[in-house]
Order: structure tokens, then C-alpha cells, then sequence
């Protein structure tokens, strides 16, 4: 008898999955591995930046009080007592209408309080004249107005981008406490299944989702164990996916979690025990994702169909993946957009369409059936049509879940 399934909502789904998700701790990296990780330790400013006041110009540090009166009828002159650049400090003090020749990043003379840029002094060999006041603080860069000592800069949780590199490496950090990767296994099943290198044969195809979800897996810095492909006969299917539970935090398989005659997921995950989270979403595509949990790990039972697979990873998978790592955004961005065309087919489960947005109009990515390849490959994005009988008109404002970004965002809201 075909079994029936009960579908959940997507929100209800990705609840439910991300219940389960245990942080996996910590590691120590070298700062040159730190990009792409997520922090495992808050950072604070251990010192103002900059450090200490300095010009933002190339050009003559002065006392302002000096420049008090001068005007284009008016000019002030000042002697220059000193040159230097960034990386040089000046001893002394400045007297009544000295300066020193100053270039950019160095800090000023400890009496100094403006600075002339060269484009508005006229220079005449050791001296120079200006024709306007300088106010107090006028040209500085003054210490810690980028960052005061003791800000806090970065929680735990935060993905190292490059600028949170640049802070790391600003406050001396060589090495940096981030989150502990899981160790995520890929298993395609299917006996029609052909490796990459493999010549086509009648009724085979190349398995595409395992190459997919590897690069979806990369483009969040996580790497993989590709297991060999597996045929769909039930004995062999289980042992490798025992096998793989035992290497392991996650293991996400392709394909056999419908209701077909082959689909040997559902039995497996009854032979091992694992408790079924959800086998039905009502979302297309990806209905049948399928995720379960054994002995505190994850079993992601992703669709075949190529859409449905790509979809199931980027809903569920991504960010269970990133809770595990202790991420605070774990969910894809989300917006809003123009629909750019009409789209009239109702369907009363959540539509997930692969589309191209634009920055403010959405629109589909060609061919779009569970099945689809093509549309993966086209779309930076995911359209999101609520279920309901209604159709979508061009101009509509649409919600629209953003792919391949850095960081994401704190909640779910589709
Ligand atoms: N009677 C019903 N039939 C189906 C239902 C249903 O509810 N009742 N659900 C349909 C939906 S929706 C989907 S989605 C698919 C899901 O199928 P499975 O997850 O069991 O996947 P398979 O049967 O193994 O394969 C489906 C499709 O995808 C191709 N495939 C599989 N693996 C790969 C791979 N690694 N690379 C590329 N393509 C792959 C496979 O050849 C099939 O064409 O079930 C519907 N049926
Ligand atoms: O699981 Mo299916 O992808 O809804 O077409
Ligand atoms: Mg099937």
C-alpha cells in the first residue's frame, strides 16, 4: 500500500529541523585560515584606532591658534621646523607659527590641533602662508574615533568576512578561536546513476546533486566525504549509510525518499531507528525532503530531482549547518521585489521558483520543474509564491530569499 504523508509548512520544517542543532565547539586557526569561518570568541578593541592623533593629508601640522586673523588679505606665515612621514614621531613641541611638514598616517607633534593640506598653503621653500583659519580638530584624524578601546567589535556567531579580518589583524590576534566545521558526507543513490567521467547509456544519467550540494557545501566554506554512489537496493544502500553515520556529524543523501518501489530511504531510516522529523513539506519542489535524526546526527534525505534537491539543501541543510557552527544568521536573506512577469499556474503548496533578481525586479530562470537543472545553473535567487489558488501578475511584490550571500539573517520569515 502506497503510504500517505501528511505535509507540514515549510516555517513548521525548518522549526523542527533546527531544534536539533548542537553546537560542535571550537578550534584554533591562523588568521590567513580565519576568512569564511565563524567567530568562536567575541572581539573587542583592545586599543583606540587609531591609536594615536595623526593627519589625514599630506601637508603642514599647526597650532590653530596660529592661524587666528588670516585671511586672503590677511595671509599668516609659518616656518617649518621638521619633515616627516608615517611611521616617524616628533619629539619636540611646536612654538608660535612653526609647523612641520606632515604626510599622511604620521602622527601630529603632541601640541598640534590642525592640519594644512598642501593644497592650501602657498609654499615657498622652508615656509609657507595661509589664507584662512584653521579651527580647532580641523584635518585630524583623531585617536579612537574609528574604534574605542574596549568596544565590542564582533559576538561569537558572526562569519569572518574580510573587514572582520582586517579588525583581527588590527589587534594583534596571529590566531583566531572560531567554530569547529561539521563533517558533512554526500551519498547519491540511484541505480540509473552514472559517474562524472562515465559515457551516457540508455536509461542513465550523470549524478549531478552530488557535485551540487559538495559546491553548496563549498560556497559556506565546508568541505565533504563524497561517498561512492549507491544503487537502489536496500542492504547495500544501509550499510553505507551506517558507515557513513559513523564518519560523520551529517550525512545527505540524493534521491529514494518518495513513495516509489525503490525509494529505500524510508526504510532505512526505520532499520537504523532514527526518528523521522518530517518526510512531507508542503513546498514545491522539494515535498518529499525528508530529514531524520539518529544518535545526535543528521540525516538530510534530499529529493532526487535536481530543483528539489538544490532547494531542500539551501532551506534546511544550510542552516542546520550553520547552528552547528554556533552562526547568529543562519538563514538565507530575504526581500522583496517586482514580480517581472505574470506567473498564472496555482499551486496550493509553497512555490520555491529559481529565479534572476535583478536588485529590485524578480523573475524565473527558464524551465522550472522539480526535475530542472537548467534553472539552478541560471537563478541567483529564490522566489517565493505563497500556496493558494491565487495567480501571480506582473508588478505584484513578490518575497524573494537571496542565494550565495556571506552572511544571512537571525530569523525565518517566509
Ligand atoms: N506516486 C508518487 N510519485 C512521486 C511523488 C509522489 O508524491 N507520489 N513525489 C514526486 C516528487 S515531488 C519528487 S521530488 C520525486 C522524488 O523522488 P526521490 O527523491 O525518491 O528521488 P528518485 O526517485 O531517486 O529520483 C527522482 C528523479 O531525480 C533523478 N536523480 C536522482 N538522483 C540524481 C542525481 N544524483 N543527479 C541527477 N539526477 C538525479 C532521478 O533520475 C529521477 O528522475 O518523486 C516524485 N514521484
Ligand atoms: O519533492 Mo518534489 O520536488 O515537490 O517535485
Ligand atoms: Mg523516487
Amino acid at each position: 500500500m502506497i503510504e500517505l504523508r501528511t505535509p507540514i509548512t515549510v516555517s513548521e520544517a525548518v522549526e523542527r529541523v533546527m531544534a536539533h542543532a548542537r553546537e560542535l565547539g571550537a578550534e584554533t586557526v591562523p588568521l590567513d585560515e580565519s576568512f569564511g569561518r565563524i567567530m568562536a570568541q567575541p572581539l573587542k578593541a583592545t586599543h583606540d584606532v587609531p591609536p594615536f592623533d595623526r593627519s589625514p593629508y599630506d601637508g603642514f601640522a599647526i597650532r590653530s591658534e596660529d592661524s587666528r586673523g588670516a585671511s586672503g588679505a590677511s595671509r599668516k606665515a609659518f616656518t617649518v621646523i621638521g619633515h616627516y612621514g608615517a611611521g616617524a614621531v616628533f619629539e619636540g613641541e611646536l612654538g608660535p607659527m612653526q609647523a612641520v611638514r606632515i604626510m599622511t598616517g604620521a602622527a601630529l607633534p603632541s601640541n598640534a590641533d590642525a592640519v594644512v593640506m598642501f593644497e592650501q598653503a602657498s609654499i615657498n621653500g622652508n615656509s609657507f602662508m595661509i589664507r584662512k583659519e584653521f579651527a580647532p580638530l580641523e584635518n585630524l584624524s583623531l585617536k579612537g574615533e574609528d574604534m574605542a578601546e574596549g568596544e565590542m567589535l564582533a559576538a561569537p556567531g558572526s562569519f569572518i568576512q574580510p573587514g572582520i579580518v582586517a579588525l583581527l589583524a588590527t589587534f594583534g590576534y596571529t590566531d583566531v578561536k572560531v567554530a569547529r566545521r561539521p563533517v558533512v558526507g554526500i551519498l547519491s543513490t540511484g541505480t540509473e546513476l552514472l559517474d562524472v567521467h562515465e559515457p551516457l547509456s540508455p536509461g542513465k544519467i550523470r549524478n549531478s546533486n552530488g557535485p551540487m550540494i559538495a559546491a553548496q557545501l563549498a560556497r559556506m566554506g565546508i568541505s565533504c566525504r563524497m561517498y561512492k554512489t549507491a544503487g537502489d537496493e536496500l542492504e547495500s544502500c544501509l550499510d553505507m549509510v551506517r558507515q557513513a553515520m559513523e564518519e560523520c556529524d551529517c550525512l545527505i543523501t540524493t534521491g529514494g525518499v518518495s513513495v516509489g518501489d525503490f525509494d529505500f530511504l524510508p526504510a532505512i531510516y526505520e532499520r537504523l531507528g532514527a526518528k523521522v522529523l518530517f518526510n512531507k513539506v508542503s513546498m514545491r519542489p522539494g515535498s518529499v525532503t525528508t530529514v531524520s535524526v539518529h544518535s545526535g546526527k543528521y540525516l538530510f534525505g534530499l529529493s532526487g530531482n535536481p530543483s528539489a534537491c538544490y532547494i531542500g539543501f539551501e532551506l534546511f541543510t544550510r542552516p542546520v549547518l550553520l547552528k552547528m557552527m554556533g552562526a547568529t544568521k543562519p538563514y538565507l536573506p530575504r526581500t522583496t521585489a517586482r514580480l517581472g512577469e505574470t506567473l498564472a499556474k496555482a499551486n496550493p503548496f509553497t512555490r520555491f521558483i529559481r529565479a534572476v533578481y535583478d536588485g529590485s525586479s524578480v523573475r524565473s530562470a527558464g524551465f522550472n520543474k522539480s526535475n530542472a537543472v537548467s534553472s539552478i545553473a541560471r537563478g541567483n535567487a529564490l522566489m517565493v509564491l505563497p500556496g493558494g489558488s491565487r495567480h501571480f501578475a506582473e508588478g505584484d511584490t513578490v518575497d524573494v530569499l537571496l542565494l550565495g550571500v556571506e552572511e544571512g539573517t537571525d530569523c525565518w520569515i517566509i
